[in-house]
């Protein structure tokens, strides 16, 4: 990291960072997100949660392609994963694995989440599948939230990493797990833990944010996503762990758009858009802490470290140039309301 040195920092130049947890969405939607995504994003993570899912090596491979003949520059690398189904083949993984496009599979709880009604019903059912991603080197990449009703939102992520995750890490000890998205003071603790093999993506908008965002003095629905916005104490322990140089935490922004109307409703979805600012989202939230001189690893090592890939070799600079983020943006023939619409943001990639 390069920066001026008056008391102010007012230039940021970090290596070019990467997104390990987004969801681009499909069809109309595509060009929107591409563009936002491959501004700076060197590469990223993309979610498989499509309608229908992409469970196999074929659908996979023909998402990256919708997503590349977004960005024929070529200057963005979207990293496939498959989505894990019940009925998920170990061959299924060797074949994904043989393409060097798919990097990792994801476990989606069926029912925790957007788009995850053909997820996992029981993680018993997959252990053939997570050997196979042990002996290949794939990473498992986890919504970790269990979908009991009787559990307490609040207390899913925490009853998940107890009741499932636990056992996992014990039973495959050589295979890298992410815990995606992570929301609590418990996942902070979980992960710090968990032998070298476990680590976790934070989202610039648990770190900006808590649940009193959401709900005191009225509900904004555009801060709710999943895992749900906790109390201030756990975004405490998120901003440590995220600031703290520890190479288990890295960038995922869970960037996850929604149409304006289906957010703004009697019964509105689930996720965030950040993918309009998120290395400026982070940046505020670090320098918040203090710890703008941490972002880097953050950003832009820990994740292709942790995924054995090759760090990006050239540079982005943040300039300290406030600006309002519009009330919306286009999203295919609709529009979504991002994070900070209306307001300002420090922040700017040169
Ligand atoms: N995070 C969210 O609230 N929503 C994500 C799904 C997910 O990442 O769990 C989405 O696809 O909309
Ligand atoms: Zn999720
Ligand atoms: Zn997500």
């Amino acid at each position: 990291m390069t920066s001026n040195t008056s008391n102010t920092v007012t230039t940021l130049t970090i290596t070019r960072p990467d997104d390990w947890h987004v969801h681009l969405r499909d069809g109309e939607q595509l060009k929107d997100t591409v563009r936002d995504i491959s501004r700076y994003m060197g590469r990223a993570i993309i979610m498989p949660n499509l309608v229908p899912p992409a469970t196999s090596t074929e659908t996979a491979l023909a998402y990256r392609e919708r997503i590349m003949a977004e960005e024929p520059q070529g200057n963005f690398e979207p990293l496939m994963v498959l989505y894990l189904t019940d009925k998920t083949t170990a061959e299924e993984i060797k074949k994904a694995k043989a393409t060097g496009k798919i990097f990792a599979a994801k476990l989606y709880p069926a029912g925790a989440t957007t788009n995850s009604d053909s997820g996992v019903t029981s993680v018993k059912n997959i252990y053939p599948v997570l050997k196979a991603m042990q002996e290949v080197g794939m990473l498992l990449l986890v919504h970790g939230e269990v979908t009991d009703s009787s559990i307490d939102i609040f207390d899913r992520e925490k009853v998940f990493l107890e009741t499932i995750l636990g056992d996992v890490v014990a039973d495959f000890p050589e295979l890298k797990i992410v815990l995606e998205h992570i929301t609590t003071k418990d996942a902070v603790e979980f992960v710090m833990a968990a032998p070298k093999y476990v680590a976790a993506t934070i989202t610039a908008h648990h770190l900006l944010y808590n649940r009193n965002h959401m709900l005191a003095g009225g509900i904004r629905p555009h801060y709710y996503c999943l895992p749900i916005l906790k109390r201030n104490i756990h975004q405490q322990a998120l901003m440590a762990a995220a600031t703290s140089g520890n190479e288990k935490f890295f960038l995922g922004t869970d960037s996850a758009p929604h149409y304006k109307d289906k957010k703004e409703a009697a019964c509105g979805c689930a996720g965030a858009y950040t993918a309009h600012a998120s290395i400026e989202l982070y940046a505020e939230a670090f320098e918040e802490a203090g710890a703008l001189d941490k972002l880097e690893g953050f950003a832009s090592h820990f994740g292709p470290d942790f995924y054995g890939l090759a760090r990006n070799t050239d540079t982005i600079t943040l300039e300290r140039s406030p600006w309002q983020v519009p009330a919306s943006y286009t999203l295919g023939d609709s529009e979504v309301v991002p994070i900070k619409a209306e307001s300002t943001i420090d922040w700017q990639v040169k």
